[in-house]
């Protein structure tokens, strides 16, 4: 079989235009230009192709995009200052701190990385990280919904690929991929109806004894681990539907956490890297910008 490839990038230029579309109506009614502001701590690889996207997407929907750049030797203090300082500013809709931040040594001064995220004021924060926002999108009643699991959800609907009743296999348990989208899939009535939430969900990670084997058991494979091609063909059941979470940089190219050109022969649909969930994050993440916008207009 060769697998229908899904194209996050035409998906993702889809809903942007939605946005942009509804960016114009809120402006038109009197609304404040949303505005989004990424820190960068740093440079991570997979923050910087974000980050760079990211800033042109906003441009194209009429959303004001600013990327605060601040050196990998910030310390906690200071990063925590930079925050709060955003919370305070009207202008600011939405905050975004982009991870991983970097680690002690290199200069660094390491960062307690949870507390640097609850300063995020609740309102703001279009990552949806803070206790409050988990809490409501676990309890199924969610006001803003994490970018790249959302646009999962929106890539699965809108190519009509059904998880209800099915067996969803999410590699990884991040907070910011894994654990919030086992638990998307898992609700009984999901954000795009009930076609994209009711799965039977199994979570994977480091600890997992026999994993190939747990992964071949997956009638929807989701990997978001970080490590280049490491779902390899043989762990991927024949018919399956993959999804490519990771964003790695190996030499001058991106590669995905799945080892694309042999687990297209034995899936039935595949995202690629890139053009697969990449885009999906970043018009999820315009989406909820607005949002944002909307919410401190009230
Ligand atoms: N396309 C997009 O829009 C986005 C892409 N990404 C990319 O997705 C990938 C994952 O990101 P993120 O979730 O933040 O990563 P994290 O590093 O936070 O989490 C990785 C997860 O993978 C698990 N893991 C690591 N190695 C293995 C292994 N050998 N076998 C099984 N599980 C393993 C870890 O397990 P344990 O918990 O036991 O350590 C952990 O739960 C990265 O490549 C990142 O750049 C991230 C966000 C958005
Ligand atoms: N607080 C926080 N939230 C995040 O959501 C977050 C983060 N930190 N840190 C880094 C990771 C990584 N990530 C990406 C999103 C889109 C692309 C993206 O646009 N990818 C294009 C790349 C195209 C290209 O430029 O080649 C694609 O896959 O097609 C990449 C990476 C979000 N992350």
């Amino acid at each position: 079989m060769s697998a229908k490839i899904l194209d996050g990038k035409q998906i993702g230029l889809e809903i942007r235009q939605d946005v942009a579309a509804q960016v114009a109506e809120f402006v038109a009614g009197g609304g404040p230009k949303p505005c989004l502001t990424a820190v960068l701590v740093g440079e991570d690889p997979a923050s910087q192709v974000y980050v760079r996207n990211k800033s042109r997407a906003c441009e194209k929907a009429g959303i004001d995009g600013r990327t605060l750049r601040l050196p990998a030797e910030t310390t906690q203090a200071e990063l925590v200052e930079v925050i709060e300082s955003l919370n305070q500013d009207p202008a600011v809709h939405g905050i975004l701190v982009q991870l991983p931040l970097p680690k002690k040594g290199n200069g660094g001064s390491g960062f307690d990385e949870r507390a640097i995220l609850d300063t995020v004021d609740p309102m703001k924060d279009v990552d949806a990280f803070s206790p409050v926002n988990v809490g409501l999108l676990m309890q199924g009643r969610p006001r803003f919904l994490p970018c790249t699991p959302h646009g999962i959800v929106q890539l699965l609907h809108r190519t009509g690929l059904s998880v209800a009743g099915k067996h969803v296999v999410v590699v990884g348990r991040s907070d910011i991929v894994g654990k919030p989208m086992a638990m998307m899939l898992a609700q009984r009535t999901g954000s795009c109806g009930e076609d994209v939430a009711n799965a039977t969900v199994t979570i994977a990670h480091s600890r997992t004894a026999n994993l190939a084997e747990v992964c071949q058991t997956a009638d929807v494979l989701i990997a978001a681990v970080g490590v280049p091609e490491m779902i390899t063909a043989d762990m991927i059941a024949n018919g399956a539907v993959v999804i490519d979470v990771g964003i790695n940089r190996v030499g001058d190219k991106l590669v995905g956490d799945v080892a694309f050109d042999a687990a297209k022969d034995k899936a039935s649909a595949i995202t690629p890297v890139p053009g697969g969930v990449g885009p999906l994050t970043i018009a999820m993440l315009l989406h909820n910008t607005l949002m944002a916008a909307k919410l401190q207009q009230q």
